[in-house]
């Protein structure tokens, strides 16, 4: 099922929540919406799932208008961060939920809930209550009672936004799996660039109520758009004018035609990666090597040393008026 998102606007008492947003997802596609917070995301999700309405602008899916229809007819699941489940019925139950409201055959529903447990590792769970579930395996569950009902779309808030870092991890490697098996349309939500380049087919980068870019994790990271999108997507340093990534950055201790000549003032060593702040008459330089190289290069605090960009970095020239996330 594509999704496609036609010239949606959308505001909140004064507030412009969404400007002008066109977005087209292909069918089967794993599409990340990443941006800061507040930026509208969750309110772009909410208006595709049909939870919220646009003020103008239409939604199409699979190429019906869908702008005016009630999300329970959309054909869409979705899991929210905060997923509601039901206390006192087992994760069995749990799943089975939406296919026996739909007074689905008993036989059928528990083939189907055994092959969802098993799709998303908690067989052994069945007859667990949620509560004695970690909280990533509740997010999974969550994710086998959206996928139960076989929804065209599956629409994804912060699924893994209250988890720690390792469980989120392994969470996204899981999501990317079971979408390759799957391959249902998939829209989530995120703000964390990492889980967005790991995870997702395309991105679309949300900042303002306004998209900013969409690419794929490649494009976005190798052609950013603008200030926003280089910035938001990894650390940048500015150099000469532009901005450009700190392991981009090479230096040099004797003098090279067209480098910025400065002096290291701070070096600071962290596992594997050395980073070193050039003080130079434009301002300060971020640089980031290894230790070897680090060691190879001698470099210490009063260093004086010769800044340019790597052949082939990423560069956008620096907009004074947007501010770098
Ligand atoms: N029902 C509402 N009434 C008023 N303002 C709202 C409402 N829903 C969202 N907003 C505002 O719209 C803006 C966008 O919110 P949205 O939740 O879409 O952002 P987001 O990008 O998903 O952010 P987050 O990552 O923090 O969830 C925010 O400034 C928010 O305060």
């Amino acid at each position: 099922m594509s999704i496609e998102v036609a010239g949606v606007n959308k505001k909140f008492g004064d507030f412009v929540a969404l400007e002008n947003v066109n977005v087209t997802i292909p069918t089967g596609q794993l599409t990340a919406l990443l941006g800061p917070s507040g930026g509208g995301k969750s309110t772009l999700l909410r208006i595709i799932a049909g939870l919220e309405t646009a003020d103008s602008g239409t939604i199409s899916i699979n190429g019906n208008d869908a702008t005016r229809l009630p999300a329970q007819k959309r054909n869409v699941g979705f899991v929210f961060q905060h997923y509601a489940v039901f206390k006192h019925m087992t994760v069995a139950k749990n799943v089975a939920f939406g296919l026996e409201i739909r007074k689905r055959p008993k036989a059928e529903v528990a083939a189907r809930v055994d092959e969802l447990l098993k799709l998303v590792h908690l067989g052994q769970f069945a007859h667990r209550l949620p509560s004695q579930l970690s909280g990533g395996q509740r997010q999974r569950m969550a994710l086998a009672r959206a996928l139960a009902v076989e929804p065209q779309v599956l629409l994804l808030d912060e699924p893994f936004g209250a988890l720690d870092a390792k469980v989120r991890k392994e969470l996204r490697d899981w999501l990317r799996r079971l979408h390759d098996e799957v391959h249902v349309t998939t829209v989530f939500v995120t703000h964390d660039q990492e889980e967005a380049l790991e995870v997702a087919d395309e991105i679309v980068v949300i900042n303002e109520g306004r998209v900013e870019q969409v690419g794929s994790p490649d494009q976005l990271y190798d052609e950013p758009a603008n200030n926003f999108v280089m910035g938001f997507l990894g650390e940048v340093t500015t150099l000469n004018g532009r901005l450009v990534r700190p392991h981009d950055v090479e230096v040099a201790t004797s003098p090279r035609p067209e480098a910025l000549t400065g002096t290291v003032s701070r070096v600071l060593r962290i596992g594997f990666e050395v980073r070193a702040t050039v003080t130079t008459e434009a301002g300060d330089v971020t640089t980031v090597m290894t230790r070897t190289h680090a060691r190879s290069l001698g470099l210490e605090s009063g260093v004086q040393v010769w800044l340019s960009e790597a052949a082939g970095a990423t560069t956008v020239p620096v907009e004074p008026t947007t501010t770098v996330g």
